[in-house]
Formats: C-alpha cells, structure tokens, sequence
C-alpha cells in the first residue's frame, strides 16, 4: 500500500507572517499567479492560485479550452509557465522535473500503447525505459500493477484489442508501477462507455483511499461530484473558485421551489418577484431566487399567497456544484459531457 502523501515544508521558516498561505506542508501542488500565454498570444491559463490538499481527489473542472491541461502540463514540467511560479511535492517545476516526476504517476492525453504487444508486455516495456526502475522487481511490480487495475487475465491479450476503457486501466497501470505520492490524470474517462467511466471512477477512489494524492481534470460536473472530496472550476483560463466540494455546493444559493396546483398564476408572479429562469413542470415552479439580498424570500411568498396562489409548499432546493458554477461563472455547464 501506499505511503500516505506528505511533503515537507518549502520554507523552513517557521516564524513571521505566512506570505504564501496556499503552501504548506499539507499542499501537494500549490501554483501563484501561474500564467501562460502561448507563442499565437492566447492566454490560456491566467494567474493561477491552485492548493491541493495532501491525501485529497482534486477535481480540475472547466469545460473544453479552459486551461487545464495547459495547467497540467505546467506542473508536469512539459512547458514553460510565461510567468508565475507552480510547486510540486514542495519542488519547484519545470526547475526540480527530474526529481519530482518519479514520484508523480500521470496519465496525459492517453498511454501511448504498442498494439502488437500484450499489455502485461507494453508495462514491462514501459517500466524498462524508467531509469528508476528497479529491473530485479519489473515482473512483480507489473504483475501487481495489472492486478489492480484488473486486468491480469487480459494481461496476454494484444493491446489492439482492448476495449478503450482496458487501454485507459493499462495507462492507469502503468502510472502504478512504482509507489507514488501523486497521480495527475487528465479527463481518465474521456471517450469511455458509462461501464468505462464507472470502472475507472472505482479505480480513482480506491486510489485515493491508500492516501495517494490524485489530481484530475473533467469537463464533467457530476464526475467531480462522484469521485472528488476537492475541486477546482477554472473558466477561459482562470479560477472561479476552489475548495471541499461540499462547501462550493453549500456557497451556492439552491434553486426556489413552490409546489402548487395554481403552477402559471406561481410562476407569473415568481417573475414579477424577480426570480429568474422560471421552470414550471406540472405543480412544480421552480427557479433562481433574486440576487437582491435585501429581498427576502418571505415577501416572494407574501406576494404569492396575495396573489390568490395557493402554496403547498415553498423552499430552497440544495445547491449542486453545477448550480455553484452557474451561480458563479454566469454560464451554463454541459453536464453530459
Ligand atoms: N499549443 C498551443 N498553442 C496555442 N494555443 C493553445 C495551445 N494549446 C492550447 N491552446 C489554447 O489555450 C486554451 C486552453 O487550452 P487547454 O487545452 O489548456 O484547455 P483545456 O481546458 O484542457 O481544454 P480541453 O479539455 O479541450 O483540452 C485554448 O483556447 C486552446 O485553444
């Protein structure tokens, strides 16, 4: 099993006020004003303030193009931030790559697979090209790797001819070889089937309840919400808002809900109020409350029940992380992906 992930302070001061709050002994990845702008001028990661908690599963969250894997590829040490600083392990990237990398397990862009060799062969090839390999343990290792991510009786197939999701569990595999404190993946469930997903969002979790740190992206709401205890929402490049799941779901305000058999009179009335995006699905009229906190949500019942609405029931339905990235970006998320 693995070690718990721990990293030691960065600093070595102990005294004096805290100039960097995100960093700690506790902060696995932790970025300051990272910013990249690419040669054609796009900024496509703009002053990043990024803490990932030791032992948590960090869900990097934003739709297509919003600069995560520009981000992930800053803290693997694959490009040059423009400017700002990113550390990982308590190492600063790209300048500490070479240590650091050991220690992280990634899966980027998806495991660059030989399709003519079996996938127990495409780990032992993949594990002889790491130099911090130790050749006398490659078998075990590979053989425990494929065990856990369970494909030991398809280890002798042909790559080929694994179904995208066994290619994605190789990959996973591959991260395993060695113990790390670290696992950075980018969209693992990009392209699978619902059973796909499913398997590798167990896989995840399991993962993370050895102690490893994992860190990964999704354009899909309901996937950080399964699987992370952490998240990140980034949006055209910067972050809207990071923290424990739970507490972006509680920041937001959840939807207003009246239950009555007088639904269109609601609803009317709801809009007079100031209440937006009114939904109305049979004696359910639902929508977001006014952003006017001085309106309190007493005077929209008020003005329900004078208006001869009869109201059965009138409450805040709990907020999900989607409605906290509504609520916070102004925008949609595409939540089927
Ligand atoms: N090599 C590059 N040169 C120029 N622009 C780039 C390059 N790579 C990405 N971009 C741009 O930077 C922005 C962020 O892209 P990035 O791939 O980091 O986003 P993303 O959130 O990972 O999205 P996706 O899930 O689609 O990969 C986009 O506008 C993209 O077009």
């Amino acid at each position: 099993m693995a070690e718990r992930a721990t990293v030691e302070p960065d600093t070595g001061s102990d005294s004096g006020p805290d100039s960097r709050p995100e960093t700690g002994p506790d902060t696995v990845i932790a970025t300051r004003a990272l910013t990249k702008r690419y040669r054609g001028g796009q900024l496509a990661v703009d002053g990043l303030d990024l803490a990932v908690p030791a032992g948590s599963v960090f869900g990097f969250l934003g739709p297509n193009g919003s600069g995560k894997t520009t981000t992930i590829r800053m803290l693997m040490g694959l490009i040059e931030p423009t400017s700002g600083t990113a550390r990982v392990l308590g190492q600063p990237m790209p300048r500490a790559t070479r240590t650091v990398l050991p220690q992280v397990g990634a899966l980027i862009e998806g495991p660059a697979l030989y399709g003519f060799l079996s996938g127990r062969d495409n780990l032992l090839r993949y594990d002889s090209a790491d130099p911090t390999a130790d050749p006398r343990t490659r078998r075990t290792r590979v053989a425990a790797a494929l065990d856990r991510v369970g494909l030991t009786a398809a280890g002798s197939k042909k790559a080929k001819a694994y179904s995208l999701g066994m290619k994605q569990r190789l990959g996973l595999a591959a991260a395993l070889l060695q113990p790390r404190r670290l696992l950075v993946l980018d969209e693992p469930t990009n392209g699978l089937d619902p059973q796909g997903m499913r398997e590798i969002r167990s896989l995840v979790r399991e993962l993370a309840s050895d102690g490893t740190t994992v860190f990964l992206s999704s354009h899909l709401l309901d996937e950080i919400e399964q699987v992370c205890s952490h998240a990140a929402v980034m949006a055209q490049g910067r972050l809207i808002t990071q923290g424990p799941v739970a507490e972006l779901a509680a920041g937001a305000r959840g939807r207003l809900v009246v239950t009555t058999p007088d639904a269109g009179d609601a609803a009317r009335v709801l809009k007079e109020q100031g209440v937006a995006d009114v939904v109305v699905e049979e004696d359910r009229v639902t929508g977001e409350p006014p952003d006017d906190r001085d309106r309190d949500l007493a005077e929209v019942n008020a003005a329900l029940v004078s208006a001869g609405v009869r109201v059965r029931g009138f409450g805040l339905e709990r907020a999900s992380l989607e409605d906290a990235f509504v609520a916070l970006t102004g925008e949609g998320f595409d939540v089927a992906g």
